[in-house]
């Protein structure tokens, strides 16, 4: 068996620690060629003594310095690159394989794009990506033929759950609608009034997923989902009008995909991040990965219920930018970045996020351009504007 080549960016993250674990468990298959991440030193050097990539890279050039010096005297060969443009160097690399594209935020649109337009097999968690600039990213997969397989838990379910060699005819494979699961995050059952008073660490306390901090608020005001919206909209080629949000507590069943003659396909699977990235990694074969196997005897019923759009608007704000089109949904995604920063600084409520977002997308004068720059610069735009309504 030839050994493949892996980069990771956002390798100190939930998902890149987890992709880690995958490899780790499969050393005859494969390799790290690059881990990289904005400035955690600590947890870098560790993974580097233990993976040995060629390269590590680290945004941050005082951090990027710390690392170098540490590996020097540990006597490690593993080289540090520093800045946005070596993410791009790492994850292009002729000797790359395939790239764990975990970068949290628009922040990964960049490398992930690179990567598509050299062709790679992209392992793709950053929705960011997708939700930014879907239309152009995968027409670059499409130009490079590049192999772009879904890591988010219910992209992953709906991949499996689709005919094999699916190519975006919905009609032709029989496709009636996708169903994305929702757990309801920590909020579920809090009124608006509550919801007033909750706390970023209220907030990350997810019910059933280990994640970031970023992803676990999206996921308590339900934006995550409506990144997912979007994100299935360009993964799958499918209408708003065919994609459903069910709330399903238990985070059993991760997504199903309804079909003309009346049967649902599901993937079920205990929710750990390393079901769907080792599904990923060994596509189209499976191998193993290390999570608890799922118990039908001790694991309860399973429930579904309507999700709840007047507490959580984010989800409608997200299909009103899918049905937008355009740059809108670049605008929601910048502002939703700067909000959940916001919140996670303390510096505004729960209940503020949705504000700020519908406010921005009122001050923005949206349009149909897909080009990049166009597009960046609308991001850009959007924070800057609710920078400034956010109180310091
Ligand atoms: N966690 C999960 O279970 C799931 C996550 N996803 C998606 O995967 C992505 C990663 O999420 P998650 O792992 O939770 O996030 P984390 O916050 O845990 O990790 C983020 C990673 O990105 C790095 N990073 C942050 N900013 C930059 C930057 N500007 N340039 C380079 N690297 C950067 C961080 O480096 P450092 O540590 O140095 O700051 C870290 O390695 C998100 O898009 C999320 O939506 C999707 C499904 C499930
Ligand atoms: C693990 C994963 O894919 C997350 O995106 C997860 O889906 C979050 O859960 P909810 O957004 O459904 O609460
Ligand atoms: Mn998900």
């Amino acid at each position: 068996m030839t050994i493949q080549l892996i980069t990771v960016l956002g390798a100190t993250g939930s998902i890149g620690t987890n992709t880690l674990d995958v490899v780790a468990m499969h050393p005859q298959r494969y390799r790290v060629f690059a881990l990289a991440a904005h400035s955690q030193v600590d947890k870098l050097f560790a993974q580097c003594l233990q993976h040995k990539p060629r390269y590590a890279v680290l945004i941050d050039p005082q951090a990027a310095s710390r690392l170098r010096k540490l590996l020097a005297e540990a006597g490690s060969d593993t080289q540090v690159l520093q800045g946005e443009a070596a993410l791009a160097e790492v994850s292009t690399a002729s000797e790359v394989d395939m790239v764990m594209a975990a970068i949290v935020g628009a922040a990964g649109l960049r490398p992930t794009l690179a990567a598509a337009r050299a062709g790679k097999r992209i392992l793709l968690a950053n929705k960011e990506s997708l939700v930014v600039a879907g239309d152009l990213f995968m027409h670059a997969v499409r130009e490079s033929g590049a192999t772009l397989l879904p890591v988010d838990s219910e992209h992953n379910a709906l991949f499996q759950a689709l005919p094999a060699g699916f190519d975006g005819d919905l009609a032709a494979a029989g496709v009636v609608e996708l169903i994305l699961t929702a757990s309801g995050g920590p909020f579920r059952h809090h009124t608006l009034e509550q919801l007033q008073h909750v706390t970023a660490e209220d907030a990350c306390k997810h019910p059933n997923w280990v994640m970031g901090r970023k992803i676990s608020v999206d996921s308590a005001s339900l934006m995550n989902k409506g990144l997912e919206v979007i994100e299935a909209h360009w993964l799958f080629n499918t209408p708003a009008e065919q994609i459903k949000v069910v709330v399903h507590p238990q985070s059993v069943i991760h997504s199903m995909v309804r079909y003309h003659d009346g049967s649902i396909l599901a993937q079920l699977g205990s929710p750990d991040m390393r079901t769907p990235i080792a599904y990923a990694m060994a596509w189209p074969q499976r191998i193993a990965a290390p999570v608890q196997a799922l118990d039908f005897l001790t694991m309860g019923a399973l429930t579904f219920e309507a999700p709840d759009l007047q507490r959580f608007p984010c989800l409608k704000l997200a299909f009103d930018c899918l049905k937008a089109g355009g740059d809108a949904s670049a605008v929601m995604n910048a502002a939703n970045e700067v909000a959940v920063a916001s919140f996670l600084a303390g510096r505004i409520g729960f209940l503020q996020i949705p504000q700020l977002i519908e406010r921005a997308l009122s001050h923005s004068d949206l349009s149909l351009s897909s080009d990049l720059d166009c597009l960046l610069a609308k991001d850009a735009a959007a924070r800057a504007l609710v920078s400034g309504w956010v109180p310091a």
